[in-house]
Formats: C-alpha cells, sequence, structure tokens
C-alpha cells in the first residue's frame, strides 16, 4: 500500500472521545473526501496525520512508511494545507515558496524549477512577485497547495481548505486539487464539511462523532439521492444524540 493507510485510530481529549476505531486506506493517486460535520474529529485525525498529535493505539503509514516508526520518511511523503492559513502576510508568494523549499533542503536550481513548476500548476506564475497580503483568499489558498508541493509529496492533505472563500474561488481551488490527484497521481485527503466540493468518482469517507460511518465511492454511496440529502440521512439522526 503506497497511498494513506489508517488502521485502528482511537483518540480521546481527557474523557472526550474524538477518534473512535478509524480504519480507511487511500490508493495511491485517488482523491479522498472526509465529510463530516463540526466536531466529528476531521481536525483531529489532521494532527495525528501530521503528528502534531501522536497515539499509541492504531497505526498511520503513508507511501509505505509507518508514521510512529519512520516519521521521517513518512512525513518527508505528506503535503499538509492546515485549516488555519500559515503564509507570511509581508512576503511575496516566491519568498514564501523559497523559505518552505530551503526547510526541505532544496536550494538553487531545483527549488526554483519546482517552485515555478508548482505556480504554474495552481495557475499563479503571474502573482509570483506579489505580497501574499495583497492576494485575494483564493489565491492566497492556492498559494498553499502550491507550497505542499514543492517537496513532491505523494500524499497531499487538506483540512477544510475552502472555508472563508466564496463559490468562485472554492469552485477552482477544488478543481485544482481533483485535477492533481487524477493527471499527477497524487493521492488526496480532502476534509470538508461542505458536499459541493465532492464529485462522483471520489472516494467517500463519511465521519461523524469520531467514528467512520461510510467508505465507499460517493456516486455509489449517495444512489440516487443528492448528496447532501445523504449525508444528512447518515448524520442528522444522530445529531440528537449528541448532547
Ligand atoms: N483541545 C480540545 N480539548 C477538548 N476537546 C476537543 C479539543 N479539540 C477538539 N475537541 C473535541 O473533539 C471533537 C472533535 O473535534 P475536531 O476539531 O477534531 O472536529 P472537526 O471535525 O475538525 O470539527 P470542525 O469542523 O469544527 O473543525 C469535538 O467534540 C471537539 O469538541
Amino acid at each position: 500500500m503506497t497511498g494513506l493507510s489508517v488502521r485502528n485510530l482511537d483518540y480521546s481529549y481527557g474523557s472526550r472521545k474524538a477518534l473512535d476505531a478509524v480504519s480507511f486506506d487511500v490508493a495511491p493517486g485517488r482523491f479522498a473526501a472526509l465529510l463530516g460535520p463540526n466536531g466529528a474529529g476531521k481536525s483531529t485525525l489532521f494532527s495525528l496525520l501530521t503528528r502534531l498529535f501522536t497515539t499509541r493505539s492504531g497505526q498511520i503509514s503513508v507511501a509505505g512508511h509507518d508514521l510512529s516508526k519512520n516519521p521521517r520518511a513518512a512525513l518527508a511523503r505528506i503535503g499538509v494545507v492546515f485549516q488555519q492559513p500559515t503564509l507570511d502576510l509581508d512576503l511575496s508568494v516566491m519568498r514564501n515558496l523559497t523559505y518552505f523549499a530551503a526547510l526541505h533542503g532544496l536550494s538553487g536550481r531545483t527549488a526554483q524549477t519546482r517552485i515555478a513548476a508548482a505556480l504554474e500548476r495552481l495557475d499563479l506564475s503571474d502573482r509570483a512577485h506579489e505580497r501574499a497580503r495583497d492576494l485575494n483568499g483564493g489565491h492566497r489558498r492556492r498559494t498553499e497547495i502550491a507550497r505542499a508541493l514543492i517537496h513532491a509529496p505523494s500524499v497531499l492533505l487538506l483540512d477544510e481548505p475552502t472555508v472563508g472563500l466564496d463559490a468562485a474561488s472554492r469552485k477552482a481551488i477544488t478543481d485544482h486539487v481533483h485535477a492533481l490527484s487524477r493527471e499527477r497521481g497524487l493521492t488526496v485527503l480532502w476534509a470538508t464539511h461542505l458536499t459541493d466540493e465532492i464529485e462522483d468518482d471520489d472516494q467517500l469517507l463519511i465521519l461523524h462523532r469520531g467514528r467512520l460511518l461510510q467508505d465507499g465511492t460517493a456516486g455509489t454511496l449517495r444512489g440516487a439521492l443528492p448528496l447532501r440529502e445523504h449525508f444528512l440521512s447518515q448524520t442528522s439522526d444522530r445529531i440528537g444524540e449528541r448532547a
């Protein structure tokens, strides 16, 4: 398995269980949407996948590397776009990317070639010398995605990357990342609570109250229902149990 593999993952904040025996695989080159309402456990899962948090239960494997036994190799294969923006707003797009490349030990011509390719890929080449502060929200997010590609990861993790963006920017970003998995063979895990970001061919993982309720192809799981209705049917009858 060279994509992403999660086995039996548990995580608790004190007595509150945030993840309960979560297991799934994302095959290489697949776009998987992790769909869950607020509080489902998406960010907790991302914190474990990026090793911000650790847990003794369960196992995570990235591109064949066990995250707890071989964290350096596993983390080197991951690109991450966190929910909170992390660009340095006072630096240009290019400087933000060059700095990140240096953190990954890339410099000189290799760094410049990788940066140019990532900017091109996200349709940002003409923004390279603008200050991040002067970009709109959609372009800032695309800069973060370009940055996450520079070290050539095989798995890209995005935690609700379209939060706060208008409809056109959301669509541009969702389309760009779907194309990355389709055309570049990138394995993608995209956390969201918005069903319109998910395509019928995507793998759909429905997470609710820390448990994985469904794992399959989105179009098959939703059947004849719009995905939004299918999602609500899976989660709304359980929302009353929450309190
Ligand atoms: N630091 C914390 N301390 C205690 N409980 C927490 C903490 N962080 C998250 N939780 C709880 O763990 C559960 C999962 O939260 P998490 O943030 O992972 O969900 P989420 O799906 O990312 O939600 P959102 O879309 O709102 O970010 C929720 O019940 C949340 O209240």
